[in-house]
């Protein structure tokens, strides 16, 4: 059960019990717009491999790694295969926690996939956002414990991905990680910037944002973006080390914790899914947008300078 609906049992009696209620069901209208979607892409995808997932039920955690070549990126595609997962990890009894990783070796995730946001159509666009706010709905609310090990860069959407976890580990090596939308010519959605300040504090998001700062790995540490660092050899045994420790923590009592430090973020974008869409939407389809964002496409594919 999400720390939505748990936060809802709660408060079931309070007078919060209407506008909560309210809030769960625009979730579930927007939920199942995507059902379409979720079996469109397991019939799709039913060949591709975007990501392993090494369910040890003995020790009750499993350990999920993106494996969409060449940096996965979050295209809708992705992520809506990513949701399903997410909800059979959230409904599992043997689960209690899962390891978010790469197979990618010095990648973690480059965040969304730009195309999603170059010259898409207004349909695509809203499906690719829906599915955008339901992975971190879906992570940022989960009962479950999450933890990233990140095991390489971590731009923007990756950097979500992280900081939507409970813990993080990062490796040692030459890695950014970071919300670096303004370098692309765009603002962070708030509850990107709320997900940030809740993992570094106000003043250092401020900065942050605005710089559209990529951090390196000592530099995440200093200031709390990651947790811990690992030499990359050590990240997955740090990572289970870790997510002992928390196992061993009584469940109902975290859970609670957890919800109850989360609930109000969460909250925050549940009430306006639609209208956020549409901000989306508006914003990716101005003019300005468009140029900056094809701008920085060239850049990367530009070729590489050689390291010889
Ligand atoms: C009113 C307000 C309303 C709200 C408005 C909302 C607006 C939108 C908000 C959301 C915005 C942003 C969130 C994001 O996540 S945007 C994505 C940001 N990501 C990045 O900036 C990372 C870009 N990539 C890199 O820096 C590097 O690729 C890397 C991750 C460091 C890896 O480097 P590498 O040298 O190993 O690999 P590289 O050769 O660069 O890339 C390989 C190929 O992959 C392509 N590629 C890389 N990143 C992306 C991406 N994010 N999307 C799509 N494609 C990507 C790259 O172009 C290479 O392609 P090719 O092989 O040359 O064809």
């Amino acid at each position: 059960m999400s720390i939505i609906k748990s936060a809802f049992r709660v408060l079931r009696f309070g007078s919060a019990k209407n506008q909560l209620f309210s809030l769960e069901s625009k979730t579930c209208r927007a939920f199942s717009v995507c059902n379409k979607l979720r079996q469109d892409a397991s019939d799709a995808n039913a060949s591709k491999i975007n990501f392993y997932v090494d369910e040890n039920k003995e020790k009750g955690y499993a350990i999920l790694k993106l494996n969409k070549g060449p940096v996965n990126s979050l295209n809708l595609e992705f992520l809506t295969e990513l949701n399903i997962q997410l909800e059979k990890f959230e409904e599992s009894k043997e689960i209690k926690g899962v390891i978010l990783t790469s197979s990618i070796p010095n990648i973690f995730s480059a965040g969304l996939d730009i195309m999603e946001m170059y010259q898409i159509k207004q349909d695509r666009g809203s499906q690719f956002w829906t599915a955008l706010q339901e992975t971190w709905i879906k992570l940022y609310g989960s009962n479950k414990i999450y933890i990233a090990a990140i095991n390489g860069h971590s731009p923007a959407g990756g950097c979500l991905l992280s900081i939507s976890c409970d813990y993080r580990i990062m490796s040692k090596g030459p890695y950014k990680i970071g919300l670096n939308e303004t370098l692309l010519g765009i603002k962070a959605p708030f509850w990107f910037r709320d997900t940030m300040i809740n993992t570094i504090g106000y003043r250092e998001t401020e900065k942050a944002l605005q710089l559209g700062k990529l951090y390196s790995s000592e530099e995440a540490l200093a200031v709390n973006l990651v947790d811990e660092l690992a030499d990359s050899k050590d990240l997955i045994t740090k990572a289970e080390e870790q997510m002992s420790k928390w196992c061993a923590i009584p469940t109902v009592a975290r859970e609670l914790t957890k919800s109850s430090m989360r609930r109000d973020t969460l909250s925050k974008l549940i009430a306006q899914r639609e209208a956020d869409t549409q901000s989306f939407i508006e914003f990716t389809q101005r003019d300005s947008i468009q140029k900056s964002l094809r701008m920085y496409l060239e850049s990367l594919k530009k070729p590489k300078k050689s390291s010889a």
